[in-house]
């Protein structure tokens, strides 16, 4: 069922710009079913997913009605006032939802000659938890913009995991050659997970600004969960660090959807799978006044699944797993690991960007496992 009463989202222009773009791939995904189709689509993804973590996926059979009305959705929740929008909040400090509403929080930034600067994030966020079923009462409170676009938010949840997500997790299995539901099992859309759509709002800042803080609008960052559909749109900003350690701008695709491995994946085929680092920074000349608003769909394990690598025979040969034993006892579950770590993220008091290819790399523990948080 589709609501009518929403205001339509007209995108910007795309930029004239001659920006350094990233090469990536493009999957077509109108032939996933066709014979043979996704053997040599699995064949296109490995070096991609392995390199550089990220590709971009066209005819992926969702509506670009239904992801228009999204972006619509977002812009509509982001005008409403503070208050209104505060009314549900993420909660990264105590040990509550952390669906909602993201706050914008300080930023730190240290120039050249040693002085820091702070100033507010120019990005709001909000967090919509995945709603498998309308019959179903939901758990986490909902703004009332939100629940008033319920169903089309679970129409639109629903085509992200049938048409993209839960045919790259069979891409995935088949280059790992793991029998075809390996990671479709342990991300079950109806099983409990932290699964979320998350809608940004970047507001425009003066060159000034912008420059006091190196232009940076999202730190570098790698995602926590397995993987991530970035729903194309037309203001350049998102940028990811490259094989060769240099910033290459992912170039907007009508239609298209961003997609990359996140952290989860990356431990679970022990790093083969790459988690890349990418940033958002203050778009070209003929954006920069632009506001830019972000469509994501996050999936992440199922709440129960062991954080453990996928017993591939890929792996083995490469020599990334062994026949090591499992302490039961030490297993951390999907719902630990990307609570820990979405946790630790969003709790810092300051976000520190670092000079040019200074990467700060704190660690912190899950129970036995190493997580590696990573800014830029
Ligand atoms: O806004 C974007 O394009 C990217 C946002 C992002 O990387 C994130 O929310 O994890
Ligand atoms: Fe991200």
């Amino acid at each position: 069922m589709v609501s009518t009463d929403l205001e339509n989202w007209l995108p910007p222009p795309e930029t004239h710009a001659e920006l350094d773009w990233a090469p990536l791939l493009t999957l077509d995904l109108s032939r996933f079913d066709k014979p043979g189709g996704k053997e040599s689509l699995a064949a296109e993804l490995r070096d991609a997913s392995t390199s550089w973590g990220f590709w971009t996926v066209i005819n992926s059979g969702i509506p670009q009605a239904l992801v228009d009305r999204h972006f619509a959705i977002a812009n509509m929740f982001f005008n409403q006032s503070t208050d209104e929008k505060k009314k549900v909040i993420a909660d990264y400090e105590g040990g509550g939802s952390h669906f909602g509403y993201r706050v914008p929080r300080v930023m730190e930034v240290g120039d050249e000659h040693g002085e820091k600067h702070k100033m507010l994030q120019n990005v709001e966020g909000l967090n919509i938890p995945k709603i498998p079923s309308l019959d179903q009462e939901m758990t986490e409170p909902l703004h009332d913009v939100i629940k008033k676009y319920r169903s089309d938010i679970a129409e639109f949840q629903k085509l992200c995991y049938e048409k993209v997500l839960r045919r790259l997790l069979v891409l995935i299995a088949i280059i790992l050659e793991l029998p075809e539901d390996y990671f479709v099992e342990r991300h079950d859309f109806c099983a409990p997970s932290e699964d979320h759509v998350r809608m940004l709002k970047y507001h425009p800042r003066s060159e000034e600004e912008d420059k006091k803080m190196k232009d940076t609008w999202l730190r570098g960052h790698t995602d926590f969960g397995s993987l991530t559909l970035l729903f194309s749109q037309p203001v350049a900003a998102l940028q990811i660090l490259a094989p060769s350690n240099e910033w290459k701008w992912v170039k907007p695709v009508e239609g298209g959807i961003t997609c990359n491995a996140a952290d989860v994946m990356s431990l679970l085929t022990k790093g083969y799978i790459k988690s890349s680092v990418h940033r958002v920074v203050r778009p070209p000349p003929d954006q920069a006044h632009l506001p830019r608003i972000s469509l994501i769909y996050f999936l992440r394990p199922g709440n129960d699944v062991p954080m453990i690598p996928a017993p591939s025979p890929v792996l083995l040969r490469k020599g990334l797993i062994g026949k090591e034993e499992v302490n039961e006892e030490e297993i951390v579950t999907g719902y630990e690991y990307v609570r820990a770590r979405a946790g630790y993220f969003n709790t810092r008091k300051t976000l520190k960007v670092g000079q040019k290819g200074q990467a700060e790399k704190p660690v912190h523990k899950v129970k036995h496992l190493t997580v590696q948080d990573y800014y830029v």
